[in-house]
């Protein structure tokens, strides 16, 4: 099974304006959609970032892929290695260090999903059994609270409405639970003080009693603040994500909290799984098949992690639904991944490139695509009309801080900030 032709479509869609450390989102979020097509007629899909240098590697190295065959990922590894020369960072820098290892790893790995797509198709079978099989048969996700402006500036108030304090926090969560059944929570923090976020925490541990509940500054707060805020939420939260900005200071952290730390910014690429384990700096790492080298490379790292006594939870960016059918079927096939995984979805409310049917929520939990391989198709007209959006929208690389600094010129992203 031998690959013929590989196209690859930027897209954008909409996204809410929601706050984060590095800014605020933009109206539109961009993907890159991989289709890899086989000699035999077979297709498969892969989805990542929209980036334009992340883009441009892509395309380059789709050229380079023509005639291996789908089974011989060791082979595209090696041709993506060669092609993928220097380091590709995120402008908005929320997902850690940019080394080379991480930024061949963030290319391979959609086309890796791609061919197993396609191997999951030619045997009839769902990726999950590719990689394993199922230990469940849905996957959990945790509704993903941002504080949010109540619309983009000049444009009507979204569905979503504003979340700017403890109150609107609770509202928004009962909104995501309402709609989609969500048994954990996610905050987004490191948008305001310190306090102002634990006070929201606490509000979330008063309306939903017993919820495993999770806060994420991103790396915001100094040795000294993040250890201030593990002890006043000991008992409310199940863990605390990146609250200092690296290895040593988290385990600085970690050595004063009553709580586990985890992360998807000091532990991005397997370098730097030897020093987080020696200095104790994390208890769970978030996993994400984009830039932990496709779903075997990120079923290998969960076993080390098993190994080694981390648990696992998974980190999500802005995506549509073949990221969520590939983050579904990682999960569904790795056993120590226990906690609810992150999921953007949604914010994206509805848009996609996958046609509709395959992926739903039931009581938080998508359910395992049953169809062979990744079990979504294509929706042409989707895709055209998002790559259309694409063309038009004027953005090519995401950058909340650009954005934020148009409406708040003295906005800073200096880590730690509190
Ligand atoms: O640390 C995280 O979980 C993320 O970076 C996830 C996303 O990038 C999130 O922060 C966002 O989209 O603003
Ligand atoms: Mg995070």
């Amino acid at each position: 099974m031998k690959i013929s032709e590989i196209r690859v479509t930027p897209v954008a869609f909409r996204d809410p304006p929601l706050l984060n450390a590095a800014g605020v989102h933009e109206p539109w979020a961009l993907r890159t959609i991989v289709e890899v097509i086989t000699d035999e007629g077979l297709s498969g899909l892969g989805e990542t970032y929209g980036d334009l240098d992340h883009l441009q590697k892509v395309r380059q190295c789709a050229q380079a892929l023509v005639g291996v065959d789908v089974h011989h990922t060791n082979e595209i590894y090696r041709r993506i290695d060669t092609l993928v020369g220097d380091v590709v960072s995120d402008l908005h820098g929320l997902t850690g260090v940019a080394t080379k290892e991480k930024s061949v790893d963030r290319v391979f790995a959609t086309f890796e999903v791609a061919c197993l797509d396609i191997r999951g198709k030619a045997a009839g079978v769902p990726v999950v059994d590719l990689l394993g099989g199922r230990v469940r048969d849905a996957v959990p996700y945790s509704a993903y609270l941002f504080y949010k402006w109540a619309g983009h500036p000049g444009e009507p108030d979204d569905r979503f409405g504003a979340a700017l304090d403890p109150e609107g926090i609770v509202e928004q969560a009962r909104f995501l639970i309402d709609r989609y059944g969500f048994q954990s929570i996610k905050l987004k923090g490191g948008v305001y003080e310190p306090a102002q976020e634990v006070a929201a925490i606490r509000a979330l541990a008063e309306a939903f009693p017993g919820v495993p509940l999770r806060l994420d500054p991103n790396a915001s707060w100094t040795v000294e603040t993040s250890i201030w805020v593990g002890k006043e939420l000991d008992g409310i939260l199940q863990y605390l994500e990146d609250p200092a900005v690296d290895i040593p200071s988290m385990a600085a952290v970690a050595a004063n909290v009553p709580m586990k730390l985890a992360t998807n910014m000091c532990v991005v690429t397997p370098a730097h799984l030897p020093p987080a384990l020696e200095q104790g700096a994390i208890g769970v790492l978030l996993l994400d098949h984009h830039y932990w080298g496709g779903l075997t490379r990120s079923a290998q790292v969960a076993a080390l992690c098993g190994t080694f006594g981390l648990e696992l939870s998974m980190h999500s960016n802005s995506h549509l639904g073949i990221s969520l059918a590939a983050m579904t079927h990682l999960a569904a096939a790795t056993p120590n991944l226990t906690h609810a995984c992150d999921t953007h979805t949604p914010w994206q409310d509805g848009q996609d490139v996958v046609a509709p049917g395959a992926l739903r929520f039931a009581d938080g939990a998508v359910p395992v695509p049953d169809g062979p391989g990744l079990g979504v198709e294509l929706d042409r007209d989707a895709l055209a009309r998002m790559h259309e959006q694409y063309l038009a929208c004027g953005i090519t690389s995401r950058d909340d801080t650009g954005y934020m600094q148009r409406f708040e010129p003295a906005f800073s992203t200096r880590r730690p900030r509190w």
